[in-house]
Parts: structure tokens; C-alpha cells; sequence
């Protein structure tokens, strides 16, 4: 038995769960503690001052005892880091040097493993990076068309985010299809606050919507996704808008909250069912969004075995599940209402009985994926 603590530092939260995981050869492991330490650095009474006021208070209580090691979400691992690794100082460094390539979550992460190292000495910690299932992306997949020479010289990339979310929904759809990973082609939809497609043929990622930074791709709560790079220069040169406001504008004022004000998928579904303009424009090109995706990376792979909703919004929203794959039943896409209205929880088939694309809900557990590379470097 181990017991390995997950940690998942945002920059105003910080999510944590301990997990006892039994020894193989199927481990299931069993969740001793779980929660959220929320509004870090805000001016108000009992929000922590820093992360490591909110991570004491985290572990403050926490049966900790023989603990076998630390298991750190890092989002941006750059071309350094194929795979998850072992925390030393050199390890701290280089995730220090990515913090420009996401200056949104690099810095909250390296807080959080700097605390977790000060407060529980003598534990293994492990970083495990967002960005490591795409390593296997083909260089026509993650090349950006700009100058060559610029692009390697400032790290202009596609990294790929949520990889291991991807990794552990795209076995559990293979384990649900029961069929063998290597033989099927999926495309992973990770619908939750921040949200991306992968398309994975055959258990590796071939093609990713999030790029540089988790800013591209799908719409999102309050990012933007996918849009003309000129809007940027106009914002810029037009409105006069300083490129820190543009970057907050993209970030945090698009998406759901820019469209219709509201960022919840389920507030936006309240919204839209009052008949709200606004809100159903947002929900129409939230799923059109998703449904271009699938379309490309179903050519991308040639031929597509299941594709597979994930996350709070995929794996609760079924007026989404149904809108994004709406019309595509000429390409074997199809979804049975029923069984995608029915309140089930676990991993399921929504499509009828024989279509040609199993089209499945996998809820997704990232912290379990997490703890199980965690266990995975100590063991190598
Ligand atoms: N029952 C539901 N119906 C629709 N959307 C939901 C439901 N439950 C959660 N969501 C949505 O899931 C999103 C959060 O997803 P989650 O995966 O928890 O995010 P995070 O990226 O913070 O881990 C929110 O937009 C929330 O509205
Ligand atoms: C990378 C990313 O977008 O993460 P999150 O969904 O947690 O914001
Ligand atoms: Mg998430």
C-alpha cells in the first residue's frame, strides 16, 4: 500500500487529495481526503495569504504518516519534460524557466512543490506535466507556419495541455469499447473550466487544440480559444488597448463570461432556457467550436472509433454532448437521447447500439492519473 498526497495549485486555489493505492496488478485506490483551499492572495477575512498559508492549511490534519510521496500537477512541461519527474533543484530551475510560456499556472505550481518540499522534508515529490502526452504530437502537428528561425529560437510551439486527462480518459474508453488501446483511434473532448481536444490514435496524442499556452482552441469559460491573430494587433493599434489588457481581455473577459456574462455551463443553461439571446448565441458557438474539431481530427486520424466527452461540462451537460455532434450522423456520428439524457455517473456508451462511432462519457481523474505516474517515477 502507498499513500500518495495529489496536489493541484491554481493561482488562487489550491486542490488537494490523498489517496491510498493498493499494490497492482489492478490498483483501485481509495480516496483518504480530498478539498480545495480557494481565494488565495484575496484582501478578505480567512482567505490565506499566499500558498503556503493555504497549503498548511490544507495539510493541517491530513493523515500524513508514512507517506510515500508528493504527486504535483505542473500545466507546462515545455520540450523539456517527456515525462513526469522527480523534484530536485534542477527540476525546480527548468520549471522556473517555463514560467513565461504560462505565466498563469507555471508560477502557482512551483509554489505549490517549494511549500510541499519546506513542509514535508524527506518526501518524494514528483511533478507531473500537463503538456507530456502531446510530446508524441508529429512535427506537422505542432509546428505553428511562422518564421523558423523565430519560432525556435523563442520556444513558439505547440505544447498541448490536459495530457492527463487525455491519457487516462482515452484508456478508460478503450477499457469501456473493451478493445486494446493500440487499436483505437479517439477523440478526447475535456470540457471543463479550461477545455481542449485531443485526438489519440491508438493511446498516443496526434493533434491538440490548446498550443502555446492553454489559451487556444475550444471556447471556454473566459478564454477566447481560437481567433484571427489580427484581432490582437487591431486591439492594439485601434483601441489602444496595452498588451497586458489585451492578454486579461482573451483570458479572463472571453469565452462564456465575454458572450453572455457568465462562466458556469450550468448558469448559461439556466440563461438559455429563459429564452436569453446572448446566452444561446454563447451555447451555439461554444458547440460549433467543438464540432469543427471533431470533424478535423475524424479526417486527421482516417478512421475514428469513439469519441469521448470528459469534465465537469462533458461529463453533466448533455444539451451540449447533443448540440456539438448534432448533424454529423452522415459521417457514423450519432447520439441516442436517451441514453444521453439518462442520469447515469460512470463511464457509458450515449450512441445507438451498432453505430459506427461509439460515442461515450468518461468521467475524467486527472489526480488518480497523477498519483499513479507519481508511484511510477519512484518505481523506475
Ligand atoms: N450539472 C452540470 N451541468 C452543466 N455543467 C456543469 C455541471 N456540473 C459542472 N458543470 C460545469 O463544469 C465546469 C467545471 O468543470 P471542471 O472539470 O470541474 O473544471 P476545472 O477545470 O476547474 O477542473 C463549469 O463550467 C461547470 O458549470
Ligand atoms: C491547462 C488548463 O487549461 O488547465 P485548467 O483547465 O485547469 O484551467
Ligand atoms: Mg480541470
Amino acid at each position: 500500500m502507498s499513500r500518495v498526497l495529489v496536489l493541484n495549485c491554481g493561482s488562487s486555489s489550491v486542490k488537494y487529495r490523498l489517496l491510498d493505492v493498493p499494490r497492482s496488478p489492478e490498483p483501485e485506490p481509495v480516496v483518504v481526503a480530498s478539498g480545495v483551499v480557494e481565494r488565495i492572495g484575496e484582501d478578505a477575512p480567512g482567505a490565506p495569504r499566499d500558498h503556503a498559508e493555504a497549503l498548511s492549511a490544507a495539510l493541517a490534519g491530513l493523515p500524513l504518516d508514512g507517506l510515500t510521496a508528493v504527486g504535483h500537477r505542473v500545466v507546462h512541461g515545455g520540450l523539456t519534460f517527456t515525462a513526469p519527474a522527480l523534484v530536485d533543484d534542477v527540476v525546480v530551475a527548468a520549471i522556473a524557466e517555463l514560467v513565461p510560456l504560462a505565466p498563469l499556472h507555471n508560477p502557482a505550481n512551483l509554489a505549490g512543490i517549494e511549500v510541499a518540499r519546506a513542509l514535508l522534508p524527506g518526501v518524494p515529490q514528483v511533478a507531473v506535466f500537463d503538456t507530456a502526452f502531446h510530446r508524441t504530437l508529429p512535427a506537422a502537428a505542432s509546428t505553428y507556419a511562422i518564421d523558423a528561425a523565430t519560432a525556435e529560437r523563442f520556444g513558439i510551439h505547440r505544447y498541448g495541455f490536459h495530457g492527463t486527462s487525455h491519457a487516462i480518459v482515452s484508456r478508460r474508453t478503450a477499457a469501456l469499447l473493451d478493445r486494446p488501446l493500440a487499436e483505437v483511434n479517439t477523440i478526447t473532448l475535456h470540457l471543463g473550466n479550461g477545455a481542449s481536444a485531443c485526438a489519440v490514435e491508438g493511446g498516443r496524442s496526434v493533434a491538440t487544440s490548446m498550443g502555446l499556452s492553454p489559451l487556444e482552441g475550444l471556447v471556454m469559460g473566459t478564454r477566447s480559444g481560437d481567433l484571427d491573430p489580427a484581432i490582437i494587433f487591431h486591439l492594439h493599434r485601434v483601441a489602444g488597448m496595452p498588451i497586458e489588457e489585451i492578454d486579461e481581455l482573451l483570458n479572463r473577459r472571453s469565452g462564456l463570461v465575454g458572450l453572455a456574462g457568465v462562466n458556469d455551463m450550468r448558469a448559461l443553461l439556466a440563461r438559455r432556457a429563459t429564452g436569453d439571446p446572448a446566452a444561446a448565441l454563447a451555447f451555439e458557438v461554444y458547440c460549433r467550436r467543438i464540432r469543427s474539431y471533431v470533424g478535423a481530427y475524424y479526417a486527421e486520424l482516417g478512421r475514428l472509433d469513439a469519441i469521448t466527452f470528459t469534465a465537469g461540462v462533458g461529463e453533466n451537460a448533455p444539451a451540449v454532448r447533443a448540440a456539438a455532434l448534432a448533424g454529423l450522423d452522415r459521417l457514423g456520428i450519432e447520439v441516442d437521447a436517451a441514453r444521453n439524457d439518462a442520469p447515469e455517473r460512470g463511464a457509458r456508451v450515449i450512441s445507438p447500439p451498432d453505430a459506427p462511432v461509439a460515442v461515450c462519457v468518461v468521467p475524467t481523474d486527472e489526480e488518480w492519473e497523477i498519483a499513479s505516474q507519481t508511484l511510477g517515477v519512484l518505481a523506475a
